[in-house]
């Protein structure tokens, strides 16, 4: 499907689409417990590749009319799947379940689409057989189709923390209900580290502890996972919230009124920061999870995506919009993701006009020297370059059409019927 955005203002009230994040971890969670009601839960492509994971591990996942999950676990002992789990697009799903699949007593084959068979897992994979399983990829390349062969016991393991914070909630997670525990040394500094305080925050409402150390992270064996009154709810994404928040900034004359902002451990929340300090009008009212944002002449700011880079195509945008230069830095894994979302970004950007400048790890945008003009562009498959470059189209010359737009279900389902009720010209092209 392609859209097509003609220039617009939008105003009003958008409620925020439940954590991606948080989701995975709660039905993966409630998988590993003996079950759990999962309130607020993202039902999205991504998420219903974890739900099918834990269903083929022997739990279950009932999805309510009011969005409620109710899941029964397979109480910290996975089947041995009778099928291949197919992770679809959605690396969380394929690195929290090669964890869980440690944990089996057989062999499980994990695969997915042709954007996450292109995807680093071998110091996954590395870690695994450092702990006694067998996980091999089947074109020996560290990239899926993956076959993991359990069960571990725990023990004590070194990882690269530069490359995927989420090999390490993988083996938290995992960690937990294996008799020995796992004690996670990293090798190299940790790249997205708000993520695995996400991990902790989540396993700790879980009943399971797990914890920072001078070398890495610990967490003890032979822990149960349930939460109090075996109920946990999922608050706001504030990766999807970057979308809003920008709308905002580029596009909001009257204001946007952003609801389900409450804060938590999300290292995204760093948005809110970001478009003040590029010059919009910005309240976060933190105790009623509200934010209200508005437009105003932006500038180019230098701010570093180390610990979010979810939030780079959004940024990216902004700084197209921006007046002088904005410079992302810290930003080389945020090549490893659906897309290499460095690259993505200065190309799709710059075939609307913008002048850009790519290194390894920096983008940097010239506002100044950009002239935004409306241009057909490549969502690349990947939904954070899709919602980023139909912001772009709010404010550009001309009509922008971006293709691929039905990859939004991975994270944001409703994106486009959103900013259409906010006001935006959108059309199915
Ligand atoms: O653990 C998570 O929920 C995620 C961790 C991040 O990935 P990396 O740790 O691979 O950077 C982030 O980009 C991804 O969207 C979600
Ligand atoms: C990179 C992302 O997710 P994942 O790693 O789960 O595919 C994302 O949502 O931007």
């Amino acid at each position: 499907m392609n859209v097509t955005i003609t220039p617009s203002s939008v105003r009003g009230t958008a409620r925020a689409p439940p954590s991606k994040s948080y989701t995975h971890r709660a039905i993966l969670a409630a998988g590993y417990a003996d079950g759990a009601t999962v309130r607020d839960a993202l039902w999205s492509a991504d998420t219903r590749a974890t739900a099918r994971a834990v269903e083929l591990f022997g739990g279950t996942v009932e999805r309510q009319s009011d969005g409620t999950l109710e899941i029964e676990g397979f109480d910290g002992r996975p089947e041995v799947p009778a099928d291949v789990i197919n992770c679809d697009n959605s690396g969380t799903t394929m690195r929290l379940v090669a964890g869980a699949a440690a944990l089996a007593d057989g062999m499980s084959v994990l695969t997915g689409d042709e954007s996450l068979r292109s995807r680093p897992q071998g110091p996954l994979l590395e870690a695994i057989q450092e702990l006694g399983g067998w996980a091999e990829s089947t074109r020996g390349n560290g990239q899926a189709p993956l076959v993991v062969t359990g069960p571990i016991t725990g023990g004590e393991v070194s990882i690269p923390g530069d490359v995927s914070s989420q090999y390490i909630t993988s083996l938290l997670m995992a960690g937990a209900v294996t008799a020995e525990g796992i004690e996670i040394d990293l090798e190299t500094e940790l790249k997205s580290a708000p993520y695995v305080d996400i991990t902790t925050e989540l396993l700790a409402d879980y009943g399971v502890d797990a914890e920072q150390t001078d070398r890495g992270f610990t967490v003890a064996g032979g822990q149960s996972y349930a939460p109090a009154d075996g109920k946990y709810a999922v608050p706001g994404d504030f990766s999807s919230i970057s979308y809003l928040l920008a709308a905002g900034a580029i596009a909001s004359e009257e204001g946007i009124h952003v609801e389900g902002a409450q804060p938590s451990a999300q290292g995204d929340t760093a948005i809110v920061d970001i478009v003040e300090r590029m010059g919009a009008e910005v309240e976060w009212d933190r105790e009623n999870g509200t934010i209200d944002v508005s437009k105003a002449e932006l500038e180019g700011i230098e701010v570093s995506v180390e610990d979010t880079p979810d939030l780079l195509p959004t940024i990216a945008t902004l700084g197209a919009v921006a007046e002088g230069d904005t410079h992302i830095t810290n930003a080389e894994h945020v090549r490893y993701k659906e897309t290499d979302r460095v690259s993505a970004m200065a190309e799709e950007l710059g075939t609307m006009g913008v002048e850009t400048t790519e290194e390894q790890d920096l983008l940097t945008i010239h506002g100044s020297e950009s002239t935004l003009s409306g241009a057909t562009v490549d969502g690349r498959a990947d939904h954070r370059i899709i919602m980023s470059l139909a912001l772009a189209g709010l404010v550009a010359d001309g009509e922008t059409t971006v293709q691929g737009t039905e990859h939004v279900d991975v994270s944001f389902p409703g994106f486009f019927d959103l900013l259409e009720e906010l006001g935006a010209d959108v059309t199915e092209a």
